[in-house]
């Protein structure tokens, strides 16, 4: 029988591997376990019951079991049910965690609690605050654990939490850290802040997480190191406007918006930005071009006439050499947003994030903004699709194909359909009223997000994504995304996409752009 000293001072690892990936099964979760126990491991933390069962029959070293669900009407994924924390003892967990939050549950956390104890187990409690832990002390649960930190809502943290680990311990000896321990040195502060034991899952169990860090690192380097310190001009060339920013390391170091002229075309829209771009003032290495439209083989030509007139197949990437002479590359303006959140926005948030990353299709992202109209970007195997690809707005799923898609859905259509009802708003000026409960702009609001939600359902199953992130201001609008979610809840999980919030926000085009002329740069100048 386990006692709460056995884990003393010890280190836990978390053999979770990555859902669906290649190291979920039975026998690697054994091999996990047995090899972290060899080095001197004390204790395992195993989720589910199948993998209890494999893992006791193996091992006769303390296993903290806990079962994960995704629930339609709980934000609780730790085991939820009282049939769980049964199957868990019927298998041989020692330990039972289960979610101790505050927060809508199928069954109370005082009645798991009790369950475990009648059971003769010890229980752990996997907390997001110093009141979780709090409240889980008086009902009298064993260990209190950080698990839950910095997974209820927001952004999610980089760094583990040590001020979390502080507070419990001055509650209690019996506090697990756990959650974003990824280096040695952060183990050993979680064990200074007072931590009894310590849970290492993702840097020791989860490959493609831990391999995904070091790419980031590795890749980010060698492009700084073959760029030097020069940085590269990113141009996003709209409608309406025309922003230019020197971006160094993925920052915007300097930036400038100018209107676009509209009537001027191509020539003096890029003679205009090389004249702004040199009062930006340094020398840049490459130069990236985010442009409304499409882009192939360096040629631009106008997807919707009504947004810019472009001439088509104008030379865009021989135009632009020509006056800023250094490498140019050139993408349209969503695909390279869709880049710029792949690799420094929502995308690597959520491959460096406990989340549910699934190896699924080879589509490693997906990119939609809905805005004035819809535009979006497909990643797959790492690579920005470009071309035609991601023009999600002109599907013709609206009126039998009569009407593209965006005219339906997007900030335009919800500003005319307001105008249509007798109010003269914008889109913006429409959600404000659907929040202050007009029936009206609900309905209209209402339409939008149903059409996006449809959109986004066919776009899962026809690429099966294993991340939608959204943006644009309708797109990120108060509630759209919740909208969104809910509306598409109602499928099995499995066919449900993954949303999450672009991070970027208006820079996601510039940004992406300036990675993608900087990684070209690198892979020229590496095969020189
Ligand atoms: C929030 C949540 O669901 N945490 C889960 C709890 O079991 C696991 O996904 C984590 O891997 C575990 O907590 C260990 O953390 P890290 O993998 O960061 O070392």
């Amino acid at each position: 029988m386990v006692r709460k000293q056995d884990l003393e001072n010890s280190l836990i690892v978390s053999c979770q591997p990555v859902p669906g990936g290649p190291m979920d099964t039975a026998e690697a979760v054994v091999g996990f376990a047995r090899a972290a126990l060899s080095a001197g491991a004390k204790a395992l933390r195993i989720e589910s019951v199948a993998y209890v069962r494999a893992v006791r029959a193996a091992v006769s070293a303390p296993i903290i079991g806990l079962v994960k669900r995704d629930l339609d009407d709980s934000p609780v994924r730790i085991t939820p049910f009282r049939a769980d924390v049964e199957g868990l003892v019927e298998a041989g967990a020692d330990i039972i965690a289960f979610d101790a939050t505050d927060r809508p549950r199928p069954v109370a956390v005082a009645e798991l609690a009790e369950i475990v104890r009648a059971a003769g187990r010890l229980s752990m409690a996997d907390c997001a605050s110093a009141e979780d832990g709090a409240r889980a002390l008086v009902l009298g649960i064993d260990f209190i654990g950080t698990t839950m930190s910095g997974y209820t809502g927001g952004p999610e943290p980089v760094e583990p939490d040590l001020d979390l680990i502080q507070a419990f311990r001055a509650m209690t000896p019996y506090v697990i850290a756990e959650g974003r321990i990824r280096t040695t040195d952060q183990a050993a502060a979680a064990i200074a802040a007072g931590a009894y034991a310590v849970v290492v899952g993702s840097a020791i169990t989860r490959t493609e997480h831990a391999t995904s860090w070091f790419l980031d690192a590795v890749t980010g380097a060698s492009r700084q190191r073959a760029q030097g310190d020069a940085p590269v001009l990113a141009i996003d060339l709209g409608g309406t406007k025309t922003s230019l920013a020197l971006v160094q390391g993925g920052q915007i170091v300097a930036s400038r918006t100018i209107p676009t002229d509209r009537s001027a075309g191509p020539d003096a829209w890029l003679d205009r930005a090389a004249a702004e771009a040199a009062t930006l003032g340094a020398s840049p290495a490459a130069v990236g071009l985010a442009v409304t439209g499409f882009v192939d083989g360096g040629r631009w030509s106008a997807m919707n006439p009504a947004t810019l007139g472009i001439p088509e197949a104008y030379p865009l990437v021989d135009a632009a050499s020509a006056r800023f002479g250094v490498p140019v590359l050139a993408v349209n303006d969503a695909q390279a947003a869709a880049w710029g959140e792949f690799r420094l926005g929502a995308g690597q948030a959520d491959r460096s994030s406990n989340g549910r990353a699934q190896e699924t299709s080879g589509i490693d992202l997906l990119f939609l903004t809905i805005s004035t109209g819809i535009g979006g970007g497909i990643i797959a195997g790492g690579r920005l699709l470009t071309g035609l690809s991601g023009h999600f707005g002109i599907f013709g799923l609206g009126s039998g194909g009569a009407q593209p898609l965006e005219d339906m859905v997007s900030g335009g259509f919800i500003a005319a359909e307001a105008l249509r009802a007798g109010h003269a708003l914008n889109a913006a000026g429409v959600f404000a009223a659907a929040e202050n409960g007009a029936g009206w702009a609900e309905a209209i609001v209402s339409d939008s997000a149903e059409r996006a939600a449809l959109l986004l359902s066919d776009l899962h199953l026809a690429l099966d994504p294993a991340l939608i992130v959204i943006g644009g201001g309708i797109g990120l609008a108060p509630g759209y995304l919740d909208r969104l979610r809910q509306r598409l809840s109602v499928k099995p999980t499995r066919l449900t996409p993954r949303l999450a919030p672009a991070r970027l926000g208006p820079h996601a085009g510039l940004i992406g752009v300036a990675a993608l002329a900087g990684k070209r740069l690198g892979e020229a100048k590496a095969s020189a």
